[in-house]
This record gives structure tokens, sequence and C-alpha cells, in this order.
């Protein structure tokens, strides 16, 4: 596949033809927004983390998200209860390592995340993918702090860990398979300012992944279409902003009225020689 295969019109529109229902086992630093952002791309969240009722939500969704952004001992529990619930089902999943590297108990919970499940795709920033690809990493809390250079080969080795389709989020984003990794140029810096992006990108990719057949396409789809928004909101079509809480408002509506503005991605998504 090459990026000119991506194409947004039939991506948004296999998410308002589907509608699908997203089962977010999440943090609850961005929970809300995560639950809006599901909305506002034309699906309909559930944000079910209880280990007696998850695996039957999951089981009737169409899509599951697992975040470990304040993930507790119950909490590490009922992820893999709602991953193997997904993967038994055959529903979609995408998995957040928030803040892997940053602590030995971050790294042995996305360790298990990974190994255990069938994840279909892992999504981390920079320092985050690098850090389960087994390369040096600096996550500072929960952010991807230092330089990356080779955040691509990161990717696909992460891919190949994994057998998720990988994106690693930062200036550029990164869509990695086992064989082959992508740059997608979308995006704004000011997404950088507000926490949740990231949150609220893992919901992204599992909203596009509920809808459509093939991860790969859905990744770079769901990737491109983020940022788009996030260029959308910095030039003023969904109102001006004054700082990055205005800006974030401005986020969530163009992510909403996406679909009417027309998006085109032709050149912005690179498949990369690595
Ligand atoms: N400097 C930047 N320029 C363009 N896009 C950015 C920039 N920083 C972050 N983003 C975008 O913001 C989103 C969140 O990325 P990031 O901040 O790396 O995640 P996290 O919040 O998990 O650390 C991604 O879509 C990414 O492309
Ligand atoms: C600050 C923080 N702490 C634990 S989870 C969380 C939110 C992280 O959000 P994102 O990964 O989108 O920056
Ligand atoms: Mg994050």
């Amino acid at each position: 596949m090459t990026g000119s295969d991506v194409s947004l019109e039939s991506a948004l529109s296999a998410v308002s033809e589907t509608t699908p229902l997203v089962n977010s086992v999440t943090n609850e630093v961005t929970v809300n927004d995560v639950a809006n952002i599901t909305l506002h791309w034309g699906g309909l969240p559930v944000m079910s983390d209880d280990e007696r009722e998850v695996a039957d939500m999951v089981a009737i969704a169409d899509g599951c998200l697992l975040n470990m952004g304040t993930v507790s001992a119950t909490g590490e529990e009922t992820m893999l209860t709602a991953g193997e619930a997904a993967n038994d089902t055959g529903v979609p999943l995408v998995v957040d390592p928030v803040g892997v590297g940053a602590t030995p108990t971050r790294t042995r919970v996305a360790d298990r995340l990974v190994t255990d499940l069938d994840v279909d795709v892992l999504n981390g920033n920079y320092g985050e993918i690098s850090a389960i690809a087994g390369d040096d990493a600096e996550v500072r809390g929960v952010e991807s702090v230092g330089e990356y250079g080779d955040i691509a080969v990161s990717s696909i080795v992460c891919a190949r860990k994994t057998g998720a389709v990988v994106v690693a989020s930062g200036e550029t984003d990164i869509v990695a398979t086992d064989e082959e990794a992508f740059e997608v140029h979308t995006g704004h810096p000011m997404m950088g300012n507000v926490v949740g992006t990231g949150c609220m990108q893992g919901v992204t990719l599992a909203v596009f992944a509920a809808a459509m057949d093939d991860p790969l396409q859905a990744a770079l789809s769901a990737t491109a279409a983020y940022g788009l928004a996030g260029e959308l909101a910095a030039d003023g079509s969904f109102g001006a902003y004054h700082g990055p809480a205005s800006y974030k408002i401005a986020f969530l509506d163009a992510v909403a009225g996406l679909a009417d503005a027309a998006p085109d991605v032709t050149g912005r998504i690179e498949r990369i020689e690595v």
C-alpha cells in the first residue's frame, strides 16, 4: 500500500455508516475527552471498566481501547480481562501504553499487555514506542523527552515485537508494520500543548479500526484525519483560540466538523525507506 491509497472521505463515511460502539478502559485524567472525541468522530463511547461487566460490554462493542495512564492493580487485571474479551470475540483492540519506560511498574504492565494480548494497533509517543522497542528512551511521567532520530526503525521493531500496527506520535507521526513505515505529515505544535491529545488519538484509532477492515489503512486514515483536525483548529476554521484551553475546544469542534470540511491528505502520507 502507498499513502495515496488512503481516502479520508471513505474512512469517515465508514465511521458514520457503522457508528461503532467503542469501549475504552482508560485513565481518569482524560476520560471525558476520550468519550467526547469518540462521539465527535461518529462513534458511540462507553467507558466500562468494572471487572464484573467489562467482558460483556467489550463483547457487544465494535472496538476496544486500553489506556494505562493511571492503571491501578485492579485496573491492570481489568485491562487484561477486557483485552482477552476483545481477542475472543474478534473486536479490534488498541493499546496506549502511557508512560511505559518511566517506571518499572509501567514497563511491566505494558509488556504484559503486548505479550498476553493480540493487539491490532499500538499507539504511543516517541519515547513510549522506543521504550517498548527496547531502544534508549526518556519518558518523564507520560511525556516523551529527548531526540529520537531512529523512531521509524524503532516503530518497525516495535511492530515486529508486538504484532501490532504501531503509531508513534510526535512532530511527525510514524505508522509502521513489521515490514514498512510511513510518515504522516499532518498536525500542529499546539496539539502538544494539550494534555490528552495522545489519549484522544488512541480512541480515534479504535474508532477507525472498528469501522474499517484493514488496521494499517485504519491507522493511516485516523492519524492523518487527527492531524488535519489539529491544523484546522489552529488556522481558525473552527473559531479563534487564545491559548491551549481554547485551542482544545477548537480542536474538538474540528473533529466533529471534519467530514464537512472535505479533508484531503494527498501528499501528506509518505512511505519511507528504512
Ligand atoms: N510539534 C508537533 N507538531 C505537530 N503535531 C504534534 C506535535 N506534537 C504533538 N503533535 C500531535 O499531537 C498528538 C499527540 O502527540 P503526543 O503529544 O506525542 O502524544 P502524548 O500526548 O501521548 O505524549 C499526535 O497526533 C501528534 O502528531
Ligand atoms: C497526565 C497523565 N497522567 C496519567 S494519564 C495522563 C494523561 C496523558 O494524556 P496524553 O498521553 O494524551 O498526554
Ligand atoms: Mg500519551
